[in-house]
C-alpha cells in the first residue's frame, strides 16, 4: 500500500503530464443540474427560523456531503446543537426540497458536453452525495441524457462507506466500468464542491472544479482545472476530441 507521500507525487506527476482521460464521472448537484440553489433557500429558511442568518462559508462546508454529515455540520455550526438535532434538520429540509427537486434545470453547458463525450465514446458515469429517492425526483426531466451514463452511483449506495471528501464514491463508481485496465489518472472528475474535489484527488483522479460565483477563491486551489461554466471547457485540454 502507497503512503500518501507517494499518492500525491504520483498526482502530480500525472498533473504535469498531458492528460490521457479515457473516463469520465461526474458530480450531479450544483454541476450537472442547477440544485444547490434548492438546498441554499431551504437551509436559509430553516434558520431563519431561530433568527439566524445562512452564509456561503456554511454553505461550503455542507454542499456535496451526504444529508447526515451536512445536518451535524448544520446544526454545529450554527450554535443549534441541543436546540435542532441534524435529523430533525433533514426532516424540516426535506419538506422544502421535496417539491423543488422535481423543476430541477441542468447547467449550463451540460448537454452539449454530455452529448459530445456520448458521441465521442467516453464512458460517463455520475457519483453523488444524494440520495436514491432525491436523485429519482432531480432527473424526472432528464431521463433521456442521462441514459448516456454508463452507472450512477449515489450517496445511500452501500460502498459509499464514507461520504466526500472520502474517496469512496469515486473509486465504487471509477470500478463500476468495470475495466480491469483502467487506472486512476485516466479519470477526469467533475466537481463544484470543495469536500468534491478533496474526494477526487484522494482517489488520485484528475478534476475540474465549476463552482458557484459565491464560492471563496482560496477553497478552489485544490482542483486541477478551475472554470466558471462548463461551457468553457476544453477537451482537448484532457487529451480528448474537441468540440
Ligand atoms: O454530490 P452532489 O451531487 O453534489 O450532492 C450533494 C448534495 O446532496 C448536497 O450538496
Ligand atoms: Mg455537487
Amino acid at each position: 500500500m502507497e503512503d500518501g507521500e507517494e499518492q500525491k507525487q504520483r498526482h502530480d506527476d500525472a498533473s504535469s503530464c498531458p492528460a490521457n482521460i479515457t473516463h469520465v464521472i461526474f458530480d450531479m448537484d450544483g454541476l450537472l443540474l442547477d440544485t444547490e440553489k434548492f438546498y441554499t433557500v431551504s437551509q436559509e429558511k430553516i434558520l431563519s427560523n431561530y433568527g439566524k442568518t445562512f452564509d456561503w462559508s456554511l454553505k461550503a462546508k455542507m454542499m456535496g456531503k451526504k444529508a447526515l454529515d451536512a445536518g451535524q455540520i448544520f446544526v454545529k455550526e450554527t450554535g443549534l446543537e441541543g436546540i435542532l438535532s441534524a435529523e430533525e434538520f433533514i426532516k424540516q429540509r426535506e419538506a422544502i426540497l421535496h417539491d423543488l427537486f422535481p423543476w430541477s434545470e441542468l447547467m449550463p453547458g451540460v448537454e452539449r458536453l454530455v452529448l459530445h463525450l456520448h458521441a465521442c465514446r467516453v464512458p460517463m458515469a455520475i457519483a453523488t452525495s444524494s440520495h436514491r429517492r432525491h436523485f429519482d425526483l432531480k432527473t424526472l426531466k432528464h431521463q433521456e441524457l442521462l441514459s448516456h451514463m454508463h452507472h450512477v452511483v449515489v450517496g445511500d449506495d452501500p460502498a459509499v462507506k464514507h461520504g466526500k471528501p472520502a474517496p469512496d464514491i469515486f473509486l465504487a463508481a471509477a470500478q463500476q466500468f468495470q475495466d480491469p485496465n483502467l487506472k486512476p489518472h485516466q479519470i477526469l472528475v467533475f466537481e463544484d464542491a470543495p469536500t468534491g474535489v478533496e474526494a477526487a484527488r484522494a482517489a488520485d483522479m484528475h478534476v475540474v472544479m465549476v463552482p458557484d460565483e459565491n464560492l471563496d477563491k482560496t477553497l478552489c486551489k485544490r482542483a486541477d482545472q478551475v472554470l466558471s461554466s462548463l461551457l468553457d471547457f476544453k477537451p482537448s485540454d484532457w487529451g480528448l476530441r474537441p468540440f
